[in-house]
């Protein structure tokens, strides 16, 4: 097996496919960006030359670089343009059959030597590998939102995830200029576990009329030092996302009171005011 990948791919465009498409292409690697929908697939295409285009604009990157990076991508809503990569980065939604039965696709047509990652945030990588014959090439390769900007990608051990597995893709996290740090199949991982209790006793003060949502927001700033404070990460991130991953998190601890979660977000939910993608969320954007 090749210690550099010299090839990609990216299964589903949407927030993170994109994101971590442009860190592969940026990164030297030529990557295949795959989505069901051909929709999506285009707007993923038109995002990243966007994207592309502002570096160039603000000076980060030369015209000629913008161009050999665009280069690197193919986008296609044919899975058999897949099937001849070093690894493949499946990032669909959250949902286990989904995962799992393209994971089963790609083991029956690719090489046996392909690595299989998945970016779930909170399903277990025990679980998807568990419906492949040889799960010990599959572990959770977990870039953050948004994953251009993020440094850090968590690389998850599955039970059966060989030795090699996380090896390689260790070599390849560093190739594309991240840092790695590998963690054991556990619900939230790392990040996300550390994440709930964030969220989760910001939403009680909240509930508990002991300050509001801009208030917990600018002390945590202030005082912690976080970039966001947890309602505006809710935002960005999605209602609809965080409350998803507190439930499984919550349910894969066998309902642990510390992390049970918070009625408001499922009234957002239900209300569809998801954050900044419905325009709405804690705060409101203009913009969208
Ligand atoms: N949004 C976040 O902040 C975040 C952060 C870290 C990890 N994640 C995880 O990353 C994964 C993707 O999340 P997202 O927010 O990018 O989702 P998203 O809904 O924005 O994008 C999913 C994409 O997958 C495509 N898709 C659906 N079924 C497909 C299939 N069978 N084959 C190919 N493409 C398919 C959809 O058309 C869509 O473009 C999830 O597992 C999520 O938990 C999300």
């Amino acid at each position: 097996m090749l210690n550099t990948v010299t090839k990609s791919a990216v299964i589903g465009s949407g927030t993170m496919g994109v994101g971590i498409a442009q860190v592969l292409i940026h990164g030297g690697i030529p990557t295949v960006l795959y989505d069901l929908s051909e929709e999506q697939a285009r707007k993923a295409k038109e995002t990243l030359i966007k994207r592309f285009s502002r570096l160039v604009e603000k000076g980060k990157m030369s015209e000629v670089e913008k161009d050999k990076a665009l280069g690197r991508l193919q986008v296609t809503t044919d899975i058999r343009q897949v099937y001849r990569v070093g690894v493949i980065i499946e990032a669909v939604p959250e949902n286990i059959e989904m995962k799992q039965s393209i994971f089963k696709e790609l083991e029956e047509n690719c090489p046996d030597d392909t690595l299989f990652a998945t970016n779930t945030s909170s399903l277990s990588v025990t679980e998807i590998a568990g419906v492949l014959k040889r799960p010990s090439r599959l572990a959770g390769l977990h870039f953050f939102n948004p994953a251009p900007l993020m440094p850090l990608v968590e690389i998850i051990k599955g039970t059966d995830t060989s030795k090699e597995t996380i090896h390689l893709l260790q070599q390849f996290v560093t190739q594309i200029g991240k840092t790695a740090v590998i963690c054991q199949d556990t619900p939230g991982f790392i990040v996300n576990r550390i994440a709930r209790p964030f969220y989760n006793e910001a939403l009680r003060i909240e509930k508990d009329n002991i300050a509001s949502v801009e208030k917990i927001d600018r002390i945590l700033k202030i005082i912690g030092g976080f970039k966001m404070g947890p309602f505006e990460l809710q935002d960005l991130i999605g209602i609809d996302v965080n409350f998803a991953t507190t439930k499984t998190v919550h349910n894969s601890f066998y309902g642990e009171s510390r992390f049970r979660p918070q009625y408001q977000q499922e009234r957002m939910v239900q209300a569809k005011r998801l954050g900044r993608k419905t325009g709405g969320g804690f705060y409101r954007y203009e913009s969208s």
